[in-house]
C-alpha cells in the first residue's frame, strides 16, 4: 500500500476523514476500499489508540475490520497536512466548531467536503453559508448526501448517494474516489442547495414517521407523511432557490423513504420511543449515537418561520419535541387541517 506508514501514522493520504463516528468510519472505508490512502481523525485518543490496535471501531461499527489503507490519527494537525481533500463528518451542532479548528490549519490548494446532515443550530442556516463565513469563498466545497446507512456501506452492500460542489473538478475527482462499480454509485448533482436541505428535512419527517409508528397507526399514515413530508421539503427548497428535482433523487425521497421505513435510521427510533411514551431525554440516552432530526426540528422550525414558509408536519414535529406536546394531540391536529388542494 503505498503513501502510508502505519507503524509511525505518518501518511501522505489522499482523503483525511474528520470524525471517527458512525458515517465518518463508513466513508472512510469506502474511500479506503477503493484504493485512496485515508485517514480518519476522531477527536478521542483513547477511541483512536484502540482503533489503532485493533483495526476496528467497536464503538460505532462493531465486527468491521479496517481495510488496510486506512489509518486512524488523533492530531488534528498531521491529519489536515496529509491529504488535499478533506472530508468532515461531525454532527451539525459541531460543525462550525470543527471548521473553526480546521481553519488556520489549511493551505490555499485543499477542498472541503462534507457529510453531515442538518443546519445551524439556532439560526437555521444551511452549513455551506456557514463554511463560506468561517473559510471565505476561495476554498471548493462540495457535500455528500442521501440514503446510506453506515453499516450497509461498511458491509459493501450497493449504495447510491449524491454529491453536489461548487467546483467542477472537486466534483469529479472526489465522485471517482468515491465511486466503485461493485457496490456504491455517486451522482453528481449541481443543485448545493436542494441537495444539503434533503439531509436535514427528512430527519424531521423520520422522527414523524417513528412516533406514527410508536402510536400504532399504519402504513397508511406512515405513507401519507413521507408523501406530505416530501411536498414540505420540495416547498421550502424552491422558497430557497433549489430545483424541486433534486428532491426526487437520493438526497430527497430516497433518503426521506430509507429513513422513515427502516429501524436502522435513529431519528426513526427516536419517534418511535417517544411514540411509545419515552420521554425525549430517555430516547437519545437509549440510542446512544447522535440524533440529528432533534436539532434538526429546531433548525428547519427557524428556517421556514424566517422565509415564510408552512411546513405543518415539521411545525407539529417541533411542538412535540420543544413544548411537550403530546403525539397523539399532533396527529390530531394534522388531521384536523382545513380541506385543501394537493398541490
Ligand atoms: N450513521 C449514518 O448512517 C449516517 C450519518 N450521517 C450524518 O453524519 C453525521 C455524523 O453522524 P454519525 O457519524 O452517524 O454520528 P455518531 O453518533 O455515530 O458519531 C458522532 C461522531 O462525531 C463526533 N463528535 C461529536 N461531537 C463532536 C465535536 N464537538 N467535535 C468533534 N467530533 C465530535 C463523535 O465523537 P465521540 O465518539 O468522541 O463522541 C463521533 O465520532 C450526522 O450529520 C449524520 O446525520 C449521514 C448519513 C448516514
Ligand atoms: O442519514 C442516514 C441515512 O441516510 C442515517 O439516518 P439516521 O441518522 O436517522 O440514523
Amino acid at each position: 500500500m503505498k503513501d502510508v506508514d502505519m507503524k509511525s501514522n505518518s501518511v501522505s493520504a489522499s482523503v483525511s476523514v474528520l470524525g471517527a463516528g458512525s458515517y465518518g468510519t463508513a466513508l472512510a472505508f469506502c474511500l479506503a476500499r477503493n484504493g485512496n490512502p485515508t485517514l480518519l481523525w476522531g477527536r478521542d485518543e483513547k477511541h483512536v489508540a484502540e482503533m489503532n490496535t485493533n483495526r476496528e471501531n467497536a464503538r460505532y461499527l462493531p465486527g468491521a475490520t479496517f481495510p488496510d489503507a486506512l489509518v486512524v490519527n488523533a492530531n488534528l494537525e498531521e491529519v489536515v497536512a496529509a491529504s488535499q481533500d478533506i472530508l468532515v463528518v461531525v454532527p451539525s451542532h459541531a460543525f462550525a466548531a470543527m471548521l473553526q479548528s480546521l481553519k488556520p490549519l489549511l493551505k490555499p490548494h485543499q477542498r472541503i467536503i462534507w457529510a453531515t446532515k442538518g443546519l445551524e443550530p439556532k439560526t437555521g442556516r444551511l452549513l455551506r453559508d456557514v463554511a463560506e463565513e468561517i473559510l471565505g469563498t476561495d476554498y471548493p466545497l462540495a457535500v455528500l448526501s442521501g440514503p446510506t446507512f453506515a453499516k450497509e456501506m461498511v458491509a459493501g452492500l450497493p449504495t447510491a448517494i449524491s454529491l453536489s460542489s461548487t467546483d467542477d473538478t472537486l466534483s469529479d475527482e472526489f465522485a471517482a474516489k468515491l465511486h466503485c462499480a461493485k457496490s456504491f454509485r455517486v451522482y453528481k448533482n449541481s443543485d448545493f442547495t436542494g441537495v444539503q436541505l434533503g439531509g436535514a428535512v427528512k430527519n424531521v419527517i423520520a422522527i414523524g414517521a417513528g412516533l406514527a409508528d410508536g402510536l400504532g397507526f399504519g402504513a397508511n399514515a406512515r405513507t401519507a407523511l413521507i408523501t406530505r413530508g416530501l411536498a414540505e421539503l420540495t416547498r421550502l427548497g424552491v422558497k430557497l432557490g433549489a430545483n424541486p428535482e433534486t428532491f426526487m433523487g437520493m438526497a430527497g425521497l430516497g433518503d426521506l423513504v430509507l429513513t422513515c421505513t427502516d429501524n436502522q435510521s435513529r431519528n426513526r427510533r427516536f419517534g418511535l420511543a417517544l411514540g411509545q411514551g419515552k420521554s425525549v431525554d430517555v430516547a437519545i440516552e437509549e440510542i446512544g449515537q447522535v440524533v440529528e432530526g432533534y436539532r434538526n426540528t429546531e433548525e428547519v422550525h427557524v428556517l421556514s418561520k424566517k422565509v415564510g414558509v408552512e411546513m405543518p408536519i415539521c411545525e407539529q414535529i417541533y411542538a412535540v419535541l420543544y413544548h411537550g406536546k403530546s403525539p397523539k394531540e399532533a396527529a390530531l391536529a394534522l388531521l384536523g387541517r382545513d380541506l385543501k388542494n394537493e398541490a
